[in-house]
């Protein structure tokens, strides 16, 4: 039975009818204690949903329907690592991840928390060496420059993280993040690196993604070629980040300078796995450990909390309320950091491979609307760009604005705190205006002229989350990308559809490998594809000066 037909779905279709078009400025005039009772806090972040289209009531309802579709044994077969990924057969425990248990977690005849650990001391190990110097290159020379290639959920976590956590990082090194198949990423990635002082980091879940072996065969031939020819110096300059052992070596790393991970962690689920190494080198194992402590921290505040005071499970339920109750189809993240530049695309990632299913994990097609498309810039770049359409639009965007007391540390030490309190009134004033909005009288009144009043007005009614933490620290990173993590699990438990596979990615990448030979042919090839793709292969055939 789709989750349509359950009471618990019916209650909030018609609490919805409602309060669904309850304006926002009525909401806060008949219960003024919203805006400090409608929130919750979780470790060190602070959610206020006060300015979402709901009542108290919705989120009563809400939480009824997490228990009603089983959040919480769902919950717990995850974390005890029972195959919840049914359409790959596998354990879903990046949770495990992050545990500072050492032992006891037993899942398919192996110890994980052991497998775990041993693995994130043998990466402390490397990452002190490299940041030590001790880890040099072919000639002798220390690390400067580390180049993670990797793609999707083997580049989005790292390179996000290591813009967000500038702060904690050793500046003295460079690093990189190439994973475009685009040949212009490696080489401005590698442009002015010297081969002598770079290390490679190949990041590959499979190690069998096109972009990524791509990019190292061609990054092992740039370090061989700049440093005399000899293949040796492969040892010495490239270590591998997968779970296939055989292919890492096929490949030509030496699996002792191979870091493991398993078929229980998911591409977007493996920041903390050993896709982290590149950012453990940044900011070194301690600050590392914070990191995963801030993720284990929001695991057991999911785990343990309920769903009324429940931060991730909070903004999953408000979220699946805008997409299949008022039809809403996207959600915008607007972090109010520069450092968190890549913090939508990395959601997009989680959110979006996730949750675009329209079949359930049973196999019947979904009876209600599934995933969202999640979007954003950091404020206030987006204020001068797409805003206008958020706050007088015709469609519905809810918004997660994610704000942080302290300014981080490179600006503190240039004495810009005063700078930091001018950017924390635009992440105040911004959900306000969307809220609460301007009306007809009060722009009248301000004296605009009567034919451009309606111009003027601001609708308001506009829903957004505030996320508010002290600062912008390797422990508050974990806990906020946990927390989308769980907010994406609570959605995928309610519509009953597996968060766990990827399959739409596949046919795609079949294709591609069919084309590449029509490309690359010397010859004119054979043009049997479709007639729209054929016209395509023989124009690029001809901007190439090749046969077409
Ligand atoms: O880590 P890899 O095996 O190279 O996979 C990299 C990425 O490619 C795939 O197409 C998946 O859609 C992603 O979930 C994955 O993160």
């Amino acid at each position: 039975m789709g989750v349509r037909d359950s009471a618990e779905w019916q209650a909030l279709a018609e609490h919805h009818r409602e309060v669904g078009e309850r304006h926002l400025r009525d909401l806060f005039a008949e219960d003024p204690g919203r805006g400090t009772d409608l929130t919750v806090a979780a470790g060190d972040l602070y959610l206020d949903y006060s300015k979402n289209r709901l009542t108290r009531e919705t989120v009563r309802l809400l939480a009824a329907l997490a228990e009603s579709v089983g959040l919480r044994e769902r919950t717990e077969a995850m974390f005890r690592g029972e195959h919840v990924n049914t359409t790959e057969d596998r354990a879903v425990l990046h949770v495990a991840l992050r545990d500072p248990a050492t032992s006891g977690l037993e899942v398919d005849g192996h110890d994980v928390r052991q497998e775990v650990h041993e693995v994130l001391g043998r990466m402390a190990e490397f990452a002190d060496r490299v940041r030590g110097g001790e880890w040099t290159g072919h000639t002798g020379e220390r690390i400067r420059a580390v180049v993670n290639i990797g793609i999707g959920g083997s580049d989005l976590g790292p390179a996000m993280a290591y813009l967000a956590l500038r702060d904690s990082s050793d500046r003295s090194l460079t690093f990189r993040f190439v994973s475009n198949i685009d040949p212009t990423d490696l080489a401005e990635a590698t442009r002015d690196l010297d081969p002598a002082t770079t290390l490679f980091v190949v990041a590959s879940k499979t190690f069998t993604t096109q972009e990524t072996l791509t990019n190292a065969r061609e990054a092992r031939r740039w370090l061989v070629e700049g440093l005399g020819g000899d293949g040796k110096a492969v040892a010495e300059h490239f270590v591998a980040v997968s779970t296939n052992a055989e292919k890492v070596a096929e490949f030509g790393i030496d699996t002792a300078n191979m870091f493991g991970f398993w078929d229980w962690v998911g591409g977007r689920y493996s920041f903390t796995s050993a896709i982290g190494l590149s950012l453990m080198v940044a900011i070194g194992p301690e600050q590392y450990r914070e990191l995963l402590d801030g993720f284990h921290t929001m695991d057991e505040h999911f785990r343990t909390a309920p769903y009324e005071e429940n931060l991730p499970a909070l903004l999953g339920l408000i979220s699946l309320w805008y997409v299949d109750f008022f039809g809403a189809q996207s959600q915008a993240v607007l972090p109010y950091s520069q450092y968190l530049a890549r913090f939508p695309a990395y959601l997009q990632q989680l959110c979006m491979e996730s949750n675009g299913k329209s079949v359930r994990s049973d196999g019947s097609t979904v009876d209600v609307a599934t995933g969202e498309i999640v979007w954003g810039e950091p404020g206030t770049n987006g204020q001068h760009a797409f805003y206008q359409l958020l706050h007088q639009g015709t469609v519905l965007v809810p918004a997660d604005f994610l704000g942080f007391a302290q300014p981080n540390d490179l600006a503190r030490d240039r004495d810009l705190d005063g700078m930091h309190d001018l950017f924390l009134a635009n992440f105040l004033a911004q959900p306000r205006a969307l809220a609460f909005g301007r009306t007809a009288e009060e722009v009248a009144a301000e004296g605009a002229a009567p034919d451009v009043v309606p111009h003027r007005v601001m609708p308001g009614n506009r829903p957004s989350n505030a996320i508010v933490a002290p600062k912008l620290t390797p422990s508050v990173l974990g806990q906020l990308v946990a927390a989308y993590e769980h907010r994406v699990f609570t959605q995928g438990v309610v519509w009953g559809i597996n968060s766990f596979d990827q399959w739409g990615v596949e046919l795609g990448k079949v294709m591609a490998n069919q084309l590449a030979p029509k490309l690359q042919s010397e010859s004119a090839p054979e043009y049997d594809a479709d007639s729209s793709t054929d016209a395509l292969v023989r124009l690029l055939r001809e901007g190439r000066g090749r046969p077409a």
